[in-house]
């Protein structure tokens, strides 16, 4: 297989921070990908629906990367009324490219927990897994150190093999959380810096995470 790598990341985004724009450079930079596409879901599978709405998620989104010329919104999840399984937004994608092999970024939180998700054996004949270490999440808990073991591979695997390949890649600490921002965001005005400018504005200007 010679065609060029499709890289997804998925994500609530509620909100898209630093620590998300950070992997996704890293992914780019090191997995040598043309592209990474931001893909925010509408109905998270495995946690309530958020309070902000997908469409300013995706907006926040579409806010963060306008300076990021090798990242681009995905808005396959957005219309769709059922919860956002991974697995059916790979299969549209593959239908969409059937000679591109795809992966799928996670962080090391969501790896720990992927024997939970929706035909996660699917998801693994599809698509490969990206994954992101995380500062507090360790590669030995959860269901992190099984998947390794099982489907482990190497960076040339990723174009190489058409789908069932986990990279652990070795990126530094990023610190940014969602829920620490959400929580933190309306009373202490240093957590803005975990955000980008534009990102701010418009929770400002929406008046959103009680801004
Ligand atoms: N700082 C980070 N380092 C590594 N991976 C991250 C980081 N932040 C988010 N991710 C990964 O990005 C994906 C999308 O994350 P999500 O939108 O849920 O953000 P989050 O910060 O984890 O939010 P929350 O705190 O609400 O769970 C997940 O796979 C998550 O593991
Ligand atoms: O398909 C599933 O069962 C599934 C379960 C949990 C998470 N996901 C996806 O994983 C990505 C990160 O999820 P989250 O909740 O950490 O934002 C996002 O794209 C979710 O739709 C998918």
């Amino acid at each position: 297989m010679t065609n060029t790598l499709i890289g997804i990341f998925g994500g609530t985004f509620d909100p898209i921070h630093k620590g998300h724009l950070a992997c996704a450079r890293y992914v780019l930079e090191h997995c040598q990908l043309n592209s990474v596409r931001l893909m925010p879901c509408h109905l998270p599978p495995h946690r309530a629906t958020p309070g902000v709405s997908s469409a300013e998620r995706a907006k926040m989104v579409q806010l963060a990367i306008a300076g990021e010329p090798k990242m681009q919104l995905e808005s396959l999840e957005l219309n769709r009324q059922a919860p956002s399984y991974t697995v059916d937004s790979l299969l549209t994608l593959k239908q969409q490219h059937p000679r591109q092999p795809l992966a799928f970024i996670i962080g090391m939180d969501s790896l720990q927990y992927f024997k939970k998700w929706h035909r996660w054996q699917d998801i693994l004949q599809l698509a490969h897994l990206i994954v992101c270490r995380r500062p507090g999440y360790s590669a030995e808990q959860g269901d992190a150190p099984a998947l390794l073991k099982e489907y482990s591979g190497n960076l040339q695997q990723l174009t190489t093999q058409e789908a069932g390949v986990i990279l652990l890649l070795n990126n530094p600490d990023f610190a940014e959380s969602a829920t620490f921002v959400r929580q933190q965001l309306p009373l202490n005005t240093e957590i803005q810096a975990m955000l980008t400018p534009a990102v701010m504005q418009y929770i400002r200007q929406q008046r959103l995470y009680g801004c």
